[in-house]
């Protein structure tokens, strides 16, 4: 005997979380659960806005439809579903079957949304890998490679991951490498998309030395993962990509041409996050992911994050929006 539910959450965030060109004040997301007999298996799907190509609606109406195919035990494709439906539907699977293991990944790369010397400070208090994230592209070019030269100063062991979310042209890029001292340039792990096209990131990699990633184009339908001159990763955002099957394959196919893949968060809740950080460990054990977005958040959901205060919502506590 199956059955199916699907929960709806709705979380307050910072004030200061804007996605592109929105504010997010609040993450909406659906909660799917599985139960076969004894069996329970939760997954989140929460398409992010201005990221993801799929509403919440769309989602959840397909969500429904591939669940109440589920339910009457029929096949699921979940290739061709949306990528947060894919990966919620497929997590809740593979917790069903117990395939998902629970170890989890917790160390994350602190994201520098603030002060630097916050983060400098944080920084110093950690053992092991000193990995940083910071967002570059949202001021002045200079005013970034500034900051990225003045980290490698002060933590000359930094692994410094940057992101600029391709918002540079090809002058802007380099008035930011400019100011990031040759000598320092190894001290960025990489650069997330510093241009707008991903042939002027290539360029911008090879005349400067800066190591690149590939985020945003991951997600370009044609996308291909394959060994380029100056590329050293790939992001992996599971929401955005889709089924943990996929995910699974582009870090295979990472690894297979040299690259380190990184799992890394689109703002799922302290659940969908504490599931990314159990495929992070069991998929790319030994890469820090990407998964430092609980301090975007003012409430946790169902699972605690470590080290978070943030008041707690338990799933009988959420709406049921749809069952079967
Ligand atoms: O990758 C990380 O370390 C954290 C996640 C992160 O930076 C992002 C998640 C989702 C949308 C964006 O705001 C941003 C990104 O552009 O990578
Ligand atoms: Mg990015």
């Amino acid at each position: 005997m199956r059955s199916v539910k699907l929960y709806q959450y709705q979380l307050p965030m910072d004030s200061g979380v804007i996605l592109r060109d929105q504010r997010l004040v609040t993450r909406q997301g659906l909660i799917v659960e599985l139960k076969q007999g004894e069996r329970v298996g939760l997954g989140e799907i929460a398409p992010l806005p201005e990221f993801s190509h799929e509403t919440f609606e769309q989602a959840q109406a397909q969500a429904e439809q591939l669940l109440a195919l589920w339910q009457q035990e029929q096949a699921l494709d979940l290739e061709t579903a949306f990528p947060s439906v894919a990966f919620g539907i497929s997590c809740a699977l593979a917790e069903l079957d117990g395939e998902l293991p629970q170890a989890a990944n917790y160390a994350v790369a602190p994201l520098c949304s603030g002060d630097p010397d916050d983060l400098i400070v944080r920084l110093n208090q950690t053992n092991g890998d000193k990995v940083a994230k910071i967002k570059v592209g949202m001021y002045e070019a200079v005013r970034d490679g500034i900051v990225a030269n003045m980290f490698i100063e002060a933590i000359p062991d930094i692994q410094l991951r940057l992101d600029a979310n391709r918002k540079w042209t090809p002058i802007k890029a380099q008035q930011f490498a400019k100011y990031v001292k040759p000598e320092h340039r190894q001290g960025i792990a990489f650069l997330e998309e510093p241009c707008t096209t991903p042939e002027d990131s290539l360029n911008f990699a090879e005349q400067t030395g800066i190591n690149i990633a590939w985020d945003e184009t991951v997600r370009e339908p044609r996308f291909e993962v394959k060994a380029q001159p100056g590329v050293v990763a790939i992001i992996i955002k599971p929401t955005l990509i889709g089924s943990l099957t996929h995910c699974i394959e582009l870090v295979k196919q990472a690894h297979a041409a040299g690259l380190t893949a990184v799992i890394s968060s689109s703002l799922e809740s302290s659940f969908g996050l504490n599931q990314l950080a159990r495929l992070a460990q069991w998929q790319t054990p030994n890469v820090i992911p990407g998964l430092d977005t609980m301090q975007l958040f003012k409430a946790q959901l169902i699972t605690p994050w470590p080290e978070t205060e943030l008041p707690m919502t338990s799933l009988t506590e959420l709406e049921v929006v749809w069952q079967k």
